[in-house]
């Protein structure tokens, strides 16, 4: 009884930080108990009561059960400890703790240690589930793990799953020598009716969904950068949470060379990481960056030699999953608060637009068929 005290006190104090779950969200909470496959067990089913009753009638008004009326006294506790908490705070808090308990549909729960469940049967984005972890894995290596048009889609549904199932991080790698070599520069010659314009108009579309989903992920994303990183697998780190790196891995934004210009909102978060100075370098100039300049530069939290970054990585970051998952998700929702989100959906937005433009210049068609012909590579 103590422990579901302290745990309901505690997110009293959790509550006051984020009151956003509507009337509906709550509502849907409720049914979704209903349907639970698996029974929750009965500390988190007290959890529930309380919180519900907070949430619909506010603080506990009803006399203390007897003292030998066992199942209704811990009850009346459960809620009696939620004190004067406010009822859209109790609300917010059923369903957080509802969300932890229903995977999504296409999601695992987070698995017995040591067992890993794949999520996504896609050959060139591979997922998995394991230790509380998500894992997203750019899975082309004979192509240097260059994005498709589909891989965008996938990894779209993919971390939109993760951000509702069970696990408490996300991480996203590449599989063989390289994290990815960015857009797959035949992604602009594979559109099905030969029209560019259409490619276009369709590669911004996707473009802005991959990318607001990455601005919205609710939980720790991590990156851990195993080989070179080009073009919008760079970009996209000033994303994420945590960027950890192999002493191997390069970081190369050739947007200039190829006719193109910064996405994944780097145009805003480079600056604000790096600074103006070296972000212009990167982002105009094309400068290739080596780990330790990106660490230097504060893109990359922590390099490690090539020899021991995935043992030494894997084992931090499932210590670090099993750390309590709503506080992790409230301090970036701190870190990253609405305002900022907001500002980068609108970066985003603005990047896409001119992308959309870009893709129809000399510039690029150019640099793209010199690629496609063999004649230039990065
Ligand atoms: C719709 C959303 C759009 C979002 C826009 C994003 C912008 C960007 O991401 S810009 C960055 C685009 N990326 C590039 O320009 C990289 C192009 N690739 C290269 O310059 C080189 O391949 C390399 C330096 C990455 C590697 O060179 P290396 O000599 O070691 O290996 P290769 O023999 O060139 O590569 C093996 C194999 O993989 C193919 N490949 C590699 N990267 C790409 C790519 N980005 N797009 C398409 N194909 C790629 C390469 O052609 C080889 O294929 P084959 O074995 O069939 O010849």
């Amino acid at each position: 009884l103590l422990q579901v005290v302290r745990f309901l006190a505690a997110r009293v104090h959790l509550g006051r930080a984020t009151m956003r779950a509507s009337q509906k969200d709550f509502d849907n909470a409720v049914k979704q108990v209903k349907l639970l496959k698996e029974d929750p067990g009965n500390e988190v089913k007290v959890k529930l009561y309380a919180l519900y009753k907070q949430a619909t009638e506010g603080s506990c008004n009803v006399p203390k059960p007897g003292v030998f009326d066992f199942i209704n006294k811990v009850k009346w506790d459960a809620w009696n400890a939620l004190g004067s908490l406010p009822k859209e705070t109790a609300r917010q808090n059923y369903v957080d703790l509802v969300s932890s308990l229903i995977p999504s549909s296409e999601a695992s729960s987070r698995g017995e240690p040591g067992t890993q469940e794949k999520l996504l049967a896609s050959e060139d984005v591979v997922v998995t589930s394991e230790d509380g972890i998500t894992k997203i894995v750019f899975n082309r290596p004979t192509k240097k793990n260059a994005i498709t048009t589909q891989m965008y889609q996938e990894i779209t549904q993919a971390l939109k799953t993760a951000s509702k199932d069970n696990s408490a991080m996300t991480v996203f790698t590449g599989n063989g020598d390289y994290y990815s070599s960015g857009n797959d520069l035949t992604n602009f010659t594979s559109t099905p009716s030969g029209n560019i314009e259409e490619f276009a108009k369709r590669g911004a579309d996707i473009l802005r969904d991959f990318v607001d989903t990455f601005i919205d992920f609710p939980k720790p994303l991590v990156a851990v950068v195993n080989g070179p990183a080009v073009g919008i697998s760079v970009t996209t780190l000033g994303l994420f949470d945590v960027v950890y790196a192999s002493d191997k891995a390069t970081f190369h934004t050739p947007f200039s060379h190829l006719g193109q210009t910064p996405e994944a909102c780097s145009s805003y978060t480079f600056p604000k990481i790096m600074g103006p100075a070296k972000a212009n370098e990167m982002l105009i100039f094309g400068k290739k960056l080596t780990a330790g300049e990106a660490y230097a530069q504060g893109l990359v939290t922590e390099v490690f030699p090539d020899s021991t970054l995935q043992k030494e990585v894997w084992a931090r970051l499932k210590a670090y999953a099993k750390l309590p998952p709503n506080a992790m998700r409230i301090s970036k929702s701190l870190i990253k608060s609405s305002s900022e989100r907001e500002k980068l959906h609108a970066v985003n937005a603005e990047e896409c637009t001119t992308l959309q433009a870009r893709w129809l210049s000399e510039e690029c068609i150019g640099a793209v068929t010199s690629f496609m012909s063999r004649k230039a590579k990065l």
